[in-house]
Parts: C-alpha cells; structure tokens; sequence
C-alpha cells in the first residue's frame, strides 16, 4: 500500500515563506535564512496521493461478529446522538460507547490491526484510540448531515475515521455514508464491510427510509496535525 505515496520529490517553490519578523529599528522586515530568498527556491518533499482518498475493506467482521456487536450495542443505554446546529438538527440517530472492557478487547485488537495495516497508505503519526467505539443506530428519518470527525477537544486529535456496516444492506434503505465529492460506494453497505477515510474529509449519513441501519465507528488518533 506504501507505494502509492510518491517517493521525495524535488519542486519549484513560487514563494519561499519567511521563517519571521525581524525587527530593524522599530520597522518589521521579513526574514530568510542566510544564503536564501523568496523566490526561485526548490524545496525536497514527499508526497501524500491518498490524503484525501477512501479505502473500503470487506470482510472486516464476520456476520456473527457484527451480530455480538450489536448485541453489546444494545445493551448500554442508548444516548441521544441528536445534534442541533442552528436551525438545522444535524444528526439524529442513537448512539451508545463501547468501552475497552474486557470482553471487548478481541474488537479493539481486531481494529488496531487494521488502522495499523490501512496507514500504511495514509502514513499518519497514530498513537491510538482516545474515544470508545461508538455503536450508531439510525431509523426511518435518522440521518447524519455532513461534518468532519474532527473539531474541539480531544476530537482535534482524530486523524483516521473508520465506520463498519453492522446490518445486512438489505435490512434498510437510505442510510447510505457519503464522502465529499466521491458520493457513496455501493460496496459500504454490505455487512462487515469497514470504509477508512482521513477523519478531515467532509461526510454524511443520509435518511434511512426504510428498516435501521447500525454502524460501528472509531478514530485513530495522534498528536494534532501541524
Ligand atoms: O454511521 C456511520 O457510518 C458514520 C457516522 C459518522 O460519521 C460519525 O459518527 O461521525
Ligand atoms: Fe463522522
């Protein structure tokens, strides 16, 4: 998978940004290190074709697998995942944690795994997951307008999202995960079916119109993009 991203390479700079401010008696100038300017500079970098790419695995978790899921799902207490922006209600679906309990740790393992094996790809600095699994139900008209995984708090350290398919794609309709720009891919939906993106990319869950369509999430997370 690493051999997608591009080896280094050496590239033009338009513009060479000043590493500061000097101040020449009281007047601010911009600065360069010695021997270098602003323009006609090139500069080394490697880089990163998959940084807004998709990548959907099947198979992740077995029918059964998904079915235990599920079950641990439904047995915490459900919160509200509703999220009102504004005028809009933004989500509205159930959620519910799932801990790093011991009975869970065969699930955690199976997804460190794969975050693991899929950043091979992204080469993000992961560290780990700081939020539980996140068991997602969505009825008739339950939906989840677009927004990025990452934002305030600890959700600034989020760097790979990944949702699983829990329910067989013949359960529901609607409910389809849409990335910005890419739409949706037929294959997320079926059962097992785990779909990685960077936790930036702009995405949605559109209204299930008929049945319920549960999901597992979790987040790779690592020290804050700079
Ligand atoms: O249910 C899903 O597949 C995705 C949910 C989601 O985007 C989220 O919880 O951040
Ligand atoms: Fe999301």
């Amino acid at each position: 998978m690493s051999d997608e991203n591009t080896p280094t390479d050496r590239l033009p700079l338009q513009y060479l940004l000043p590493t500061g401010l000097e101040d020449r008696g009281g007047h601010s100038v911009l600065a360069w290190p010695a021997g270098l300017g602003p323009f006609g500079q090139m500069q080394d970098m490697t880089l990163n074709e998959s940084v807004s790419s998709v990548l959907c695995v099947p198979g992740v978790l077995s029918a059964a697998e998904c079915d235990a899921v599920s079950a641990a799902g439904k047995a915490l207490p459900p919160i509200d995942g509703r999220v009102e922006l504004g005028e809009d209600t933004y989500r509205v679906s159930h959620i519910a944690w799932i801990e790093a309990t011991e009975a869970q740790h065969w699930l955690y393992h199976k997804l460190g795994a794969l975050f693991r094996q899929v950043n091979a790809r992204y080469g993000f600095d992961l560290v780990g997951m700081f939020d539980a699994l996140q068991y997602t139900e969505y009825g008739p008209g339950q939906h989840f307008d677009w927004h990025m995984d990452i934002g305030r708090g600890q959700t600034s350290l989020r760097k790979l999202s990944m949702t699983i398919q829990l329910t067989d794609s013949g359960d529901y309709d609607g409910g389809d995960l849409e990335l910005v720009g890419l739409g949706a891919n037929p294959q997320a939906r079926h059962q097992g079916t785990a779909v990685f993106f960077p936790s930036y990319m702009g995405h949605r869950v559109t209204p299930v119109t008929r049945g319920q369509r549960r999901s597992l999430v979790a987040w790779a997370s690592g020290a804050p993009f700079r």
